[in-house]
Protein backbone atom coordinates (compact mmCIF):
# COMPACT_ATOMS: atom_id res chain seq x y z
CA UNK A 1 0.00 0.00 0.00
CA UNK A 2 1.13 3.66 -0.73
CA UNK A 3 2.50 5.67 2.18
CA UNK A 4 1.12 8.61 3.08
CA UNK A 5 3.04 12.34 2.37
CA UNK A 6 5.62 12.62 4.82
CA UNK A 7 4.79 15.20 7.73
CA UNK A 8 6.31 17.39 10.50
CA UNK A 9 5.35 19.51 13.12
CA UNK A 10 6.14 20.68 16.51
CA UNK A 11 3.85 22.01 19.21
CA UNK A 12 5.19 24.93 21.28
CA UNK A 13 3.10 24.18 24.07
CA UNK A 14 3.29 26.90 27.17
CA UNK A 15 7.27 27.36 26.15
CA UNK A 16 7.48 30.65 24.67
CA UNK A 17 5.63 34.42 25.84
CA UNK A 18 3.74 36.42 22.77
CA UNK A 19 7.07 37.84 21.48
CA UNK A 20 8.94 35.25 21.38
CA UNK A 21 5.76 33.19 19.72
CA UNK A 22 6.20 35.42 16.58
CA UNK A 23 10.10 34.93 16.12
CA UNK A 24 9.74 31.71 16.19
CA UNK A 25 6.47 31.38 13.56
CA UNK A 26 8.59 33.87 11.89
CA UNK A 27 11.44 31.03 11.47
CA UNK A 28 9.33 28.78 10.67
CA UNK A 29 7.74 30.20 8.18
CA UNK A 30 11.24 30.76 6.46
CA UNK A 31 11.45 27.31 6.77
CA UNK A 32 8.06 27.02 3.88
CA UNK A 33 9.80 26.92 0.67
CA UNK A 34 12.64 24.14 2.03
CA UNK A 35 9.80 21.61 3.13
CA UNK A 36 7.19 22.02 0.31
CA UNK A 37 10.66 21.62 -2.42
CA UNK A 38 11.80 18.52 -0.35
CA UNK A 39 7.93 17.19 -0.87
CA UNK A 40 7.20 17.23 3.30
CA UNK A 41 4.37 18.61 4.90
CA UNK A 42 5.43 20.61 8.07
CA UNK A 43 2.92 22.42 10.48
CA UNK A 44 3.40 24.49 13.63
CA UNK A 45 1.12 24.65 16.76
CA UNK A 46 1.30 27.96 18.61
CA UNK A 47 -0.80 28.67 22.05
CA UNK A 48 -4.06 29.56 21.56
CA UNK A 49 -3.16 33.39 22.18
CA UNK A 50 -0.86 33.31 18.97
CA UNK A 51 -3.03 31.93 16.65
CA UNK A 52 -4.54 34.76 14.73
CA UNK A 53 -0.75 36.36 14.64
CA UNK A 54 0.72 33.51 13.59
CA UNK A 55 -2.03 33.07 10.94
CA UNK A 56 -0.70 36.57 9.04
CA UNK A 57 2.56 35.16 9.14
CA UNK A 58 2.10 31.56 7.38
CA UNK A 59 -0.42 33.09 5.03
CA UNK A 60 0.66 32.53 2.03
CA UNK A 61 3.31 29.84 2.65
CA UNK A 62 2.77 25.85 2.90
CA UNK A 63 3.06 25.84 6.91
CA UNK A 64 -0.24 24.49 7.98
CA UNK A 65 -1.39 26.31 11.26
CA UNK A 66 -2.13 24.00 14.09
CA UNK A 67 -3.95 24.55 17.91
CA UNK A 68 -3.33 22.53 21.21
CA UNK A 69 -6.84 21.68 21.20
CA UNK A 70 -11.04 22.40 20.75
CA UNK A 71 -14.25 21.96 22.55
CA UNK A 72 -16.50 19.44 20.50
CA UNK A 73 -19.50 21.99 20.04
CA UNK A 74 -19.65 24.78 17.60
CA UNK A 75 -20.67 27.42 20.18
CA UNK A 76 -22.01 28.29 23.20
CA UNK A 77 -21.76 28.55 27.28
CA UNK A 78 -18.66 26.96 27.52
CA UNK A 79 -16.80 29.40 29.56
CA UNK A 80 -12.90 28.49 28.64
CA UNK A 81 -13.56 26.38 25.77
CA UNK A 82 -12.45 27.19 21.94
CA UNK A 83 -14.53 26.53 19.17
CA UNK A 84 -13.76 24.33 16.12
CA UNK A 85 -15.69 26.55 14.03
CA UNK A 86 -13.90 29.44 14.99
CA UNK A 87 -10.34 27.69 14.86
CA UNK A 88 -11.11 26.63 11.30
CA UNK A 89 -12.38 30.57 10.48
CA UNK A 90 -9.29 31.69 12.22
CA UNK A 91 -6.99 29.77 9.65
CA UNK A 92 -6.19 26.62 11.75
CA UNK A 93 -5.89 23.49 9.86
CA UNK A 94 -4.96 20.68 12.31
CA UNK A 95 -5.97 20.47 15.82
CA UNK A 96 -4.06 18.39 18.72
CA UNK A 97 -5.95 16.08 21.39
CA UNK A 98 -5.39 13.78 23.99
CA UNK A 99 -1.67 14.80 24.68
CA UNK A 100 -0.56 13.06 27.56
CA UNK A 101 -0.57 16.52 29.32
CA UNK A 102 -4.17 16.57 28.81
CA UNK A 103 -5.09 13.36 29.66
CA UNK A 104 -2.86 13.55 33.31
CA UNK A 105 -3.16 16.89 34.19
CA UNK A 106 -6.79 17.64 32.91
CA UNK A 107 -8.58 13.77 32.96
CA UNK A 108 -9.10 14.06 29.68
CA UNK A 109 -10.95 10.91 28.17
CA UNK A 110 -10.74 8.17 25.34
CA UNK A 111 -14.75 9.42 24.92
CA UNK A 112 -13.86 13.79 25.07
CA UNK A 113 -11.12 12.69 22.91
CA UNK A 114 -13.61 11.30 19.91
CA UNK A 115 -15.73 13.88 20.52
CA UNK A 116 -12.99 16.54 19.81
CA UNK A 117 -11.92 14.74 16.81
CA UNK A 118 -15.55 14.55 15.49
CA UNK A 119 -16.21 18.05 15.78
CA UNK A 120 -12.69 18.84 14.68
CA UNK A 121 -13.34 16.77 11.34
CA UNK A 122 -16.91 18.53 11.55
CA UNK A 123 -15.69 21.65 10.81
CA UNK A 124 -12.79 20.68 8.15
CA UNK A 125 -9.89 20.27 10.89
CA UNK A 126 -7.58 17.60 10.92
CA UNK A 127 -7.63 16.22 14.70
CA UNK A 128 -3.98 15.25 15.69
CA UNK A 129 -4.62 12.72 18.46
CA UNK A 130 -2.09 11.95 20.67
CA UNK A 131 -2.07 8.20 21.96
CA UNK A 132 0.42 6.19 24.07
CA UNK A 133 1.46 3.73 26.78
CA UNK A 134 1.92 5.26 30.44
CA UNK A 135 4.88 3.07 31.66
CA UNK A 136 7.71 1.35 29.60
CA UNK A 137 7.61 -2.06 30.48
CA UNK A 138 10.47 -4.24 31.78
CA UNK A 139 11.45 -6.34 29.35
CA UNK A 140 11.78 -5.00 25.44
CA UNK A 141 9.27 -7.82 24.31
CA UNK A 142 6.72 -7.82 26.56
CA UNK A 143 6.71 -3.32 26.38
CA UNK A 144 5.35 -3.73 22.71
CA UNK A 145 2.08 -6.19 24.09
CA UNK A 146 1.89 -3.91 27.01
CA UNK A 147 2.36 -0.48 24.42
CA UNK A 148 -0.25 -1.68 21.88
CA UNK A 149 -3.20 -2.95 23.90
CA UNK A 150 -2.78 0.71 26.19
CA UNK A 151 -2.57 2.19 22.76
CA UNK A 152 -5.75 0.77 21.49
CA UNK A 153 -8.63 1.69 23.09
CA UNK A 154 -7.16 5.25 22.61
CA UNK A 155 -7.00 5.27 18.81
CA UNK A 156 -10.28 3.19 18.40
CA UNK A 157 -12.40 4.91 20.26
CA UNK A 158 -11.11 8.25 17.88
CA UNK A 159 -11.57 5.65 14.98
CA UNK A 160 -14.72 4.80 15.91
CA UNK A 161 -15.99 8.00 15.99
CA UNK A 162 -15.10 9.85 13.14
CA UNK A 163 -15.97 9.51 9.77
CA UNK A 164 -14.22 6.66 7.88
CA UNK A 165 -13.30 8.80 5.12
CA UNK A 166 -11.88 11.81 7.48
CA UNK A 167 -8.02 12.72 7.32
CA UNK A 168 -6.70 12.12 10.90
CA UNK A 169 -2.93 12.16 12.22
CA UNK A 170 -2.23 9.64 14.96
CA UNK A 171 1.24 10.71 17.38
CA UNK A 172 2.20 7.92 18.79
CA UNK A 173 4.12 9.55 22.08
CA UNK A 174 4.83 6.97 24.46
CA UNK A 175 4.49 9.12 28.31
CA UNK A 176 7.51 8.08 29.28
CA UNK A 177 9.60 9.23 26.43
CA UNK A 178 7.87 12.77 26.84
CA UNK A 179 10.43 15.40 28.26
CA UNK A 180 13.22 12.77 28.21
CA UNK A 181 16.87 13.13 27.51
CA UNK A 182 16.16 10.56 24.17
CA UNK A 183 13.96 9.30 22.36
CA UNK A 184 12.17 5.60 22.99
CA UNK A 185 13.94 2.90 21.22
CA UNK A 186 13.74 2.21 18.15
CA UNK A 187 12.61 -0.88 17.70
CA UNK A 188 9.94 -0.51 20.24
CA UNK A 189 8.46 2.66 18.00
CA UNK A 190 8.39 0.54 15.24
CA UNK A 191 6.88 -2.17 16.01
CA UNK A 192 4.27 -0.55 17.99
CA UNK A 193 3.49 1.93 15.26
CA UNK A 194 3.16 -0.49 12.37
CA UNK A 195 0.50 -2.05 14.81
CA UNK A 196 -1.32 1.17 15.04
CA UNK A 197 -1.25 1.43 11.54
CA UNK A 198 -3.30 -1.98 10.94
CA UNK A 199 -5.79 -0.65 13.48
CA UNK A 200 -6.30 1.96 10.64
CA UNK A 201 -5.85 -0.58 8.01
CA UNK A 202 -9.29 -0.13 6.66
CA UNK A 203 -10.09 3.10 6.24
CA UNK A 204 -10.47 5.57 3.67
CA UNK A 205 -9.70 8.95 4.98
CA UNK A 206 -5.53 9.56 4.98
CA UNK A 207 -4.65 8.36 8.44
CA UNK A 208 -0.81 9.69 9.15
CA UNK A 209 1.40 8.31 12.01
CA UNK A 210 3.65 9.91 13.71
CA UNK A 211 6.04 9.87 16.24
CA UNK A 212 7.08 11.81 18.94
CA UNK A 213 8.92 12.00 22.46
CA UNK A 214 11.85 13.70 22.96
CA UNK A 215 12.68 13.30 18.92
CA UNK A 216 14.87 15.54 17.03
CA UNK A 217 18.05 15.39 14.59
CA UNK A 218 18.46 11.95 13.75
CA UNK A 219 15.06 10.15 15.27
CA UNK A 220 13.59 9.44 12.10
CA UNK A 221 16.15 7.01 9.78
CA UNK A 222 15.74 4.46 12.45
CA UNK A 223 11.55 5.06 12.59
CA UNK A 224 10.87 5.08 8.78
CA UNK A 225 9.35 1.64 8.73
CA UNK A 226 7.02 2.43 11.11
CA UNK A 227 6.24 6.25 11.21
CA UNK A 228 4.96 8.81 8.64
CA UNK A 229 6.80 11.67 9.94
CA UNK A 230 7.66 13.48 13.49
CA UNK A 231 6.02 15.32 16.20
CA UNK A 232 8.54 17.58 17.63
CA UNK A 233 8.75 19.31 21.07
CA UNK A 234 11.83 20.96 23.01
CA UNK A 235 14.45 20.10 20.21
CA UNK A 236 12.41 21.87 17.57
CA UNK A 237 12.98 25.23 19.54
CA UNK A 238 16.70 25.52 17.76
CA UNK A 239 14.94 25.97 14.31
CA UNK A 240 17.95 24.82 12.44
CA UNK A 241 17.21 21.29 14.17
CA UNK A 242 13.53 21.79 12.47
CA UNK A 243 15.31 22.61 9.00
CA UNK A 244 17.45 19.18 9.74
CA UNK A 245 13.99 16.96 10.17
CA UNK A 246 12.71 18.45 7.24
CA UNK A 247 15.86 17.04 5.60
CA UNK A 248 15.94 13.80 7.15
CA UNK A 249 12.30 13.23 6.30
CA UNK A 250 13.06 13.96 2.61
CA UNK A 251 16.24 11.93 2.19
CA UNK A 252 15.07 8.58 4.39
O1 LIG B 1 4.14 17.56 21.63
C1 LIG B 1 5.27 17.11 21.62
C2 LIG B 1 5.68 16.01 22.47
O2 LIG B 1 4.99 15.94 23.67
C3 LIG B 1 7.15 15.81 22.61
O3 LIG B 1 7.74 16.77 23.43
P1 LIG B 1 9.33 16.65 23.70
O4 LIG B 1 9.95 16.40 22.36
O5 LIG B 1 9.71 17.94 24.31
O6 LIG B 1 9.51 15.45 24.58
Amino acid sequence: MDRPRRIVGTSLKMYFNPQQTVEYIQGVAELSEHARSSGIDLFVVPDFLSIRESQKILQGTSVMLGAQDTFWEDSGAYTGEVSPLHLQQAGVRIVEMGHAERRRIFGETDEQVAKKATAAARNGLVPLVCVGERTHGPIASAAVGIAIEECRPQVMTVLAAIPDDAEVILAYEPVWAIGAKEPADADHVVNVTKEIRRMAASRKGTTRILYGGSAGPGTFSKLSDGVDGLFLGRFAHDIGNLKQVISELAQS
